[in-house]
């Protein structure tokens, strides 16, 4: 029976890369509520590329199994690629191709029509902030421009769950408060957030569920209000420091 109350529910999670190089999960279990703005921490080298690309079935695990909103994501269905957007770290996007022919392209891969993606585009070039510059070539786009044109690509579909990688990394103070404000309206619209970012003060006014990862091991996970308290800190920086230590990652 689909389970209409979590988004994301991994369960015994076991996988390594081919070789057994990098990350290793060994029965991984992790739930995110639907219509939660979740934030998944930890050092670099910790997993979360690796989490987020088992959560969406660009990666495959070895064990255990991953559903979206009740969906086993290994089954790669139609069904599954509506419900989900990805926002990756690296851009995902055609260089060579306008904002405008980017969004026509993806959105006729997630199965819109013509006039579906017509409305979407003009929707999101507006909300992002990218109308004057609808028709030029985006490799000639700042970090930032091409930073929204990524967040606009994953969710030319409307998708029920939105999973982002990074999607403020290298943008101004002006892209990083539009694309959070844009976040949190999508949520208020019902969309659940999955994220993961370095930028904990940024984290700490999206993400009211928060989950620590170390080592391929989710270390905790609770409310970011709960944990600050069950721990005595006043910010996620503090909480990240004393649960991950203060050492250097140089995971190869
Ligand atoms: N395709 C791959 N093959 C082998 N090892 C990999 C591969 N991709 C990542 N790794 C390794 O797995 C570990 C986890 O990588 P991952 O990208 O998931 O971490 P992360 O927490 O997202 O890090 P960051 O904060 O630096 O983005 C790292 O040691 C990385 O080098």
């Amino acid at each position: 029976m689909v389970n209409n109350e979590l988004a994301i529910k991994i369960s015994n999670l076991g996988f390594h890369y081919p070789g057994n190089d990098g990350v290793t999960f060994s029965g991984l279990n992790l739930k995110v509520k639907k219509g939660e703005r979740f934030g998944l921490f930890g050092p670099n080298g910790a997993g979360k590329t690796t989490l987020l690309s088992l959560m969406t079935g660009l990666l495959s695990a070895n064990q255990g199994t991953v559903e979206l909103l009740g969906h086993d994501v290994s089954r790669h269905s139609n069904k599954v690629n509506a419900l989900f957007g990805f926002v990756p770290q690296d851009f995902s996007f055609y260089q060579e191709m306008s904002p405008v022919e980017n969004l026509e392209f993806f959105g006729a891969w997630a199965g819109l029509n013509r006039r579906q993606i017509k409305t979407r585009t003009d929707e999101l070039l507006h909300i992002l902030g990218l109308e004057n510059v609808r028709n030029k070539q985006v490799d000639k786009f700042s970090g930032g421009m091409k930073r929204r044109v990524n967040l606009a690509i994953g969710v030319i579909h409307d998708p029920s769950v939105l999973i982002l990688d990074e999607p403020t990394v290298g943008v101004d103070v002006q892209t990083r408060h539009a694309i959070i404000n844009y976040l949190l309206e999508l949520n208020k619209n019902g969309t659940t957030l999955i994220y993961t970012s370095h930028q904990l003060s940024e984290a700490e006014g999206l993400c009211e569920e928060v989950a620590l990862i170390d080592s391929g091991e989710i270390i905790a996970q609770n409310t970011l209000t709960e944990l600050l308290k069950e721990h005595s800190k006043d910010s996620l920086e503090g909480l990240f420091l004393e649960l991950t230590g203060k050492e250097y990652r140089n995971d190869v």
